[in-house]
């Protein structure tokens, strides 16, 4: 038995802990089973965002003509130069991992598998090792679902829809999720003909007027088959033909040279010889975590995607750090206060958002108030020409607390950032109100919206 002071599984989140440790002075071992650096380096947000951004030129150049300019309206994404530049890229970034660590004394690292052989032992490559402290950071991967024919065709997950140089004319997209919305964005921008297959509805945990305005702008682009569950799916060598129904019964036969499977993720734990453990699973595979994110057996800490709280890089960074401070730089009983977690969704329209949707206030018997602002009625959306996109905030009542923002249009995730910073400071609406804002940046909207919550305020 090999003895470290740290354990770490899985380079993603993961590589918040180990580098730090060992600059402290512990003697860690980080292990991965594939390319360093995680499913948002190699298969996720990095290359995904990669290729969304030109997509999204594509729609701006699209709607040149509104702001009087004569450009060619049908560009072309070089779709195979932009994935090689993709890949390029971020198995350069992957390779440049290794080196700093197998330089550094007091790590190991160890490419191969890792499975628990007790609470405190690791097997991996035919050695045994030990840790008083072991971090489970094993992420998920594309959940699978078991529709007949499907298996052994060859279908797309995020993994291979990122590294495939070939434009399909045509693709269908079964779950209209995060994963969904933005790959089926990036190719329908670079000219496939993209059919959703929409189960419940886009982008579901959104606000629902966020979700009403999402819609209205995706449908434009992308084709929708709402209300439908897959029954089949077949592959001729060629071409995948997907049978569909929806609740009243109605088939229809979707045909298509690709096909993108996006309905979820499910937890690495089922190969991590936790049998051999006291490690406690949920019913979905995750890791339940106390707040200080430590599993059922104490010492052995879950973190990231597999512990099912979050499912997000900054929120598995923010993780880290927390752990950093929390065990080794400042010790302490401190728990976990993830304040307000923001999120993105990358498509066109953009959407970000904070704290409560309108429904969950509603919910809750929340006492709240709905300011509001469009785009096109502030001086930068009229600049823009926008058609679309809004501000929106809610304030509770009493004590003017901002309890949520959700925002859609044109840099929708960066506006959204000043409302995160408040949260996070506890700021009230007379905090967005009280500072003076750029004439005629975007962010007016946010100002404007705040205003139509001061006056929603007065009128009660
Ligand atoms: C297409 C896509 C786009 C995304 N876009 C965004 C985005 O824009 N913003 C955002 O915040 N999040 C995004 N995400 C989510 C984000 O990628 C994840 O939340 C994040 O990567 C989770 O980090 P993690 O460390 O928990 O797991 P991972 O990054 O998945 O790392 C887990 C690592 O553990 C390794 N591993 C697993 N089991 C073992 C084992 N037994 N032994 C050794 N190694 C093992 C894996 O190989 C992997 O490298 C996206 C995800 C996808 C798929
Ligand atoms: N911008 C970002 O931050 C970003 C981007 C991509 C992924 N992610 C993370 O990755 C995670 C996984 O993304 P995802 O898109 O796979 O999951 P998701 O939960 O966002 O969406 C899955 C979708 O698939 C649908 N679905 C499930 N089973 C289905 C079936 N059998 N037939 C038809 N539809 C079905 C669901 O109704 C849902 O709409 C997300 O939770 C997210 O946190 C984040």
């Amino acid at each position: 038995m090999e003895s470290f002071d740290i354990i770490i599984i899985g380079s993603g989140g993961g590589t918040k802990i180990a580098r730090p440790a060992a600059d402290l002075g512990f003697k860690v071992a980080m292990i991965e089973k594939e390319a360093m650096g995680g499913t948002c380096l190699n298969r996720g947000c990095i290359p995904s965002k990669m290729v969304i951004h030109p997509a999204d030129q594509i729609h701006h150049i699209k709607h040149s003509p509104k702001i009087n300019i004569d450009a060619d309206l049908n560009p072309q994404i070089r779709f195979k130069e932009m994935i090689e530049r993709v890949t390029g890229t971020v198995d350069n970034i992957s390779e440049g991992l290794a080196p700093p660590y197998e330089a550094h004394p007091d790590i190991e690292l160890i490419f191969g598998e890792a499975t628990f052989s007790g609470n405190h032992s690791i097997s991996v490559n035919g050695r045994e090792l030990s840790a008083e402290r072991i971090f489970i950071a094993v992420g998920t991967r594309p959940q699978i679902p078991n529709i007949p024919g499907l298996e052994g065709t060859p279908y797309m997950t995020n993994r291979e829809a990122l590294r495939n140089t070939e434009l399909p004319p045509r693709m269908i997209v079964i779950g209209a999720g995060y994963i969904g919305c933005e790959l089926g964005h990036a190719y329908s921008s670079a000219g496939t003909d993209v059919h959703f297959i929409v189960r419940s509805e886009l982008i579901r945990r959104e606000d629902r007027e966020i979700k009403a305005e999402f819609k209205k702008v995706f449908s434009e682009n992308n084709t929708l088959h709402e209300g439908y569950d897959v029954e089949q799916v077949e592959y001729d060598g060629s071409v995948f033909s997907v049978q569909i129904r929806n609740k009243d019964g109605a088939f229809q036969t979707l045909e298509a040279e690709a096909l993108l499977v996006a309905t979820g993720i499910v937890p690495n734990t089922d190969f991590l010889g936790l049998e051999n453990t006291d490690i406690q699973l949920d019913d979905h595979g995750f890791i339940p975590v106390d707040g200080q994110l430590q599993s059922s057996v104490p010492g052995v800490y879950a973190m990231g995607d597999c512990n099912g709280n979050y499912f997000f890089r900054h929120t598995v960074n923010w993780e880290g750090e927390f752990l950093m401070r929390v065990l080794f730089e400042d010790p302490s009983d401190e728990t976990i206060d993830y304040g307000a977690v923001p999120h993105a969704v990358f498509t066109y329209p953009q959407v970000a958002g904070v704290g409560k949707t309108e429904d969950e206030l509603i919910a809750d018997g929340a006492d709240y108030v709905r300011g509001f602002c469009r785009y096109e009625n502030t001086a930068m959306g009229m600049a823009r020409q926008a058609d679309h996109g809004f501000v929106k905030i809610l304030i509770g009542r009493k004590d003017k607390t901002i309890l949520g923002a959700h925002i859609i249009g044109d840099e929708a995730s960066n506006m959204l950032h000043m409302i995160v910073a408040l949260m996070y400071k506890n700021g009230t609406l007379d905090d967005l109100l009280n500072m003076i804002y750029i004439h005629p940046a975007l962010p007016e909207a946010v100002r404007d919206a705040a205003r139509d919550a001061r006056d929603q305020l007065k009128i009660a």
